[in-house]
C-alpha cells in the first residue's frame, strides 16, 4: 500500500507521529496503521494512553467496529524516543498548537514536516516554531468524537473524510506530496496552492455552525431549524465572508464541492452549511464544541469565531454576529451562563445591542480580559 507511483512518493520508512490522539488523531491513526504505515501516537490524556497501549484503538462507525494496534506514547515518555520522526500530524486543538510544537520540536528530523490538520488558522503558529520550511496546513472534514479513552465514535469514514493539504510558501511544498499521500490512507485528498484560502473557508463553515449551534444546546441540524436561528449562522458566515475579502483570501470551495454557489461570496455559507448536514453530520450529533463543554473542556471560540472578530476589528469593521456568539460562549465557559434554546433570544438582544450605531467600541478578542474556565 506504501509503494511509490508516478505522483504518490513511497512512504516506505516514514516515521509518521500523530500528536493528539483524540477523535480524529485516534481515527486517521488507526487509518494509517491498518494501511502499513510506522506510525506512533503522541498523547497527554493519561487514561488515553493507558488503553490504548493495553487494548489497541476502538474505532466505530455506521458499517461496524475495528480495533487497531498502534504504538502510544505519553508526551512525558517523547524523551524515549530514539529515532525523529519524517511527518508529524498535528490534531491538537487548535489553541494548543504552539505548546504542541515547541514539544515535538526536538523529535521532528531535520528534513521533516509538521502538518497541522485542526481547525482554525494555524498554520502561521506552526511555521513561527518549526520554520517554513518545515510546516504545512490541512483543513480536515470529518465527523468524529471520543467520548471515553481510546474509543473513536466515527460518522464519516475513508469513504467521507475529506481533507485539503498545501504549503503556506515554497520553502516546504516539497513535502505536500508525502503528506497528501499519507492522509490519502484516511479519506479523500485535495492539494491546494492557496492553504490559507482553504482553511479560512472552513473557518467560515465553522464560524456559522460550531458556536452558535452549541450556545442553544443543539445539534447543528437541530439549530439550522430552530427559529430566528439559520439567519444568526448565516450572518455569522457572511461575516467571515467579508473578513476574507478584506484578509485578501479567496472565496473558493471545500469538500471538493464544484459549481458557483460554492465560490460566490453571497452563497458560500448557504450551499456549504447545506452540503455539510446532508453528507457530513448526523442529524443529532453533537458538535466539537458541545463535545468540548460536556467535558468540562475549553472549546476552539476564540480560535474560530474569535478569528473573524479580530480581522474585522482591524479593518476597522464591526462584527456584532460573532462578537455576540463569542462574549456568550465565553460567559458559558466562565460558567456564568448554562448553554440551552433559552439562550436564543439573549443571543438575538445582544447582537441586536451591538449593532446599534451607540455600541461603544469593543477590544479585539484577543485582548478582552474575560476569565476562561481552563482544564
Ligand atoms: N471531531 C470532529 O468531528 C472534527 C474535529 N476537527 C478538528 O480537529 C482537531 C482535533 O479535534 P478532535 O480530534 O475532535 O479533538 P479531541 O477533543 O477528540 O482530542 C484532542 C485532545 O483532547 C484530549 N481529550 C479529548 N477528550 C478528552 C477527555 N474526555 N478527557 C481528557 N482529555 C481529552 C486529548 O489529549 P490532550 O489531553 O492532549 O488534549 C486529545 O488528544 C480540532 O482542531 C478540531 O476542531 C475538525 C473537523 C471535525
Ligand atoms: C461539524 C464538524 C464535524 C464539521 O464542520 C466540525 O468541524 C466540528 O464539529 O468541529
Amino acid at each position: 500500500m506504501s509503494g511509490a507511483t508516478a505522483d504518490a512518493p513511497s512512504l516506505t520508512g516514514h516515521r509518521i507521529a500523530v500528536l493528539g490522539a483524540g477523535a480524529n488523531g485516534s481515527g486517521i491513526g488507526a487509518d494509517l496503521a491498518r494501511a502499513g504505515l510506522d506510525v506512533t501516537f503522541v498523547d497527554q490524556w493519561p487514561a488515553n494512553v493507558e488503553t490504548i497501549r493495553q487494548r489497541g484503538v476502538r474505532v466505530e462507525s455506521p458499517t461496524g467496529a475495528e480495533v487497531t494496534e498502534v504504538p502510544v506514547l505519553h508526551l512525558c515518555e517523547a524523551a524515549e524516543l530514539r529515532t525523529r520522526f519524517d511527518v508529524v500530524l498535528l490534531l491538537v486543538k487548535a489553541y494548543d498548537t504552539r505548546w504542541a510544537c515547541e514539544l515535538i520540536k526536538p523529535y521532528v528530523a531535520g528534513d521533516g514536516v509538521v502538518v497541522g490538520v485542526q481547525n482554525g488558522m494555524t498554520t502561521g503558529d506552526i511555521v513561527e516554531i518549526m520554520g517554513s520550511h518545515r510546516a504545512l496546513g490541512a483543513v480536515i472534514e470529518v465527523t468524529a468524537a471520543m467520548e471515553e479513552p481510546g474509543i473513536v465514535m466515527r460518522h464519516s469514514g475513508h469513504d467521507r473524510s475529506w481533507f485539503a493539504v498545501g504549503a503556506p510558501d515554497r520553502a516546504s511544498e516539497h513535502h505536500v506530496p508525502t503528506a497528501a499521500a499519507i492522509l490519502r490512507h484516511a479519506g479523500v485528498v485535495e492539494i491546494t496552492d492557496d492553504i490559507a484560502s482553504a482553511k479560512w473557508m472552513k473557518l467560515v463553515l465553522n464560524a456559522a455552525e460550531l458556536v452558535p449551534s452549541a450556545i442553544l444546546d443543539l445539534s447543528i441540524a437541530d439549530c439550522a431549524r430552530f427559529e430566528g436561528m439559520r439567519e444568526i449562522m448565516l450572518e455569522a458566515g457572511n461575516e467571515a465572508i467579508r473578513a476574507a475579502q478584506l484578509l485578501g483570501l479567496r472565496i473558493r470551495p471545500i469538500f471538493g464541492m464544484t459549481g458557483q454557489a460554492a465560490s460566490a461570496p453571497e452563497t458560500f455559507v448557504e450551499t456549504v452549511l447545506d452540503e455539510l448536514l446532508a453528507e457530513y453530520v448526523l442529524p443529532h450529533s453533537r458538535s466539537t464544541v458541545l463535545q468540548d463543554w460536556s467535558k468540562g473542556r475549553r472549546a476552539e471560540v476564540r480560535e474560530i469565531n474569535g478569528a473573524v472578530v479580530d480581522a474585522l476589528t482591524r479593518f476597522g469593521e464591526p462584527a456584532p454576529v460573532n462578537r455576540a456568539v463569542v462574549e456568550l460562549a465565553l460567559e458559558i465557559e466562565a460558567g456564568r451562563l448554562t448553554p440551552g434554546t433559552h439562550l436564543q433570544a439573549v443571543l438575538a438582544a445582544r447582537i441586536a445591542d451591538l449593532r446599534r450605531p451607540t455600541a461603544s467600541a469593543r477590544p479585539a478578542v484577543a485582548d478582552d480580559p474575560y476569565p476562561l474556565r481552563r482544564t
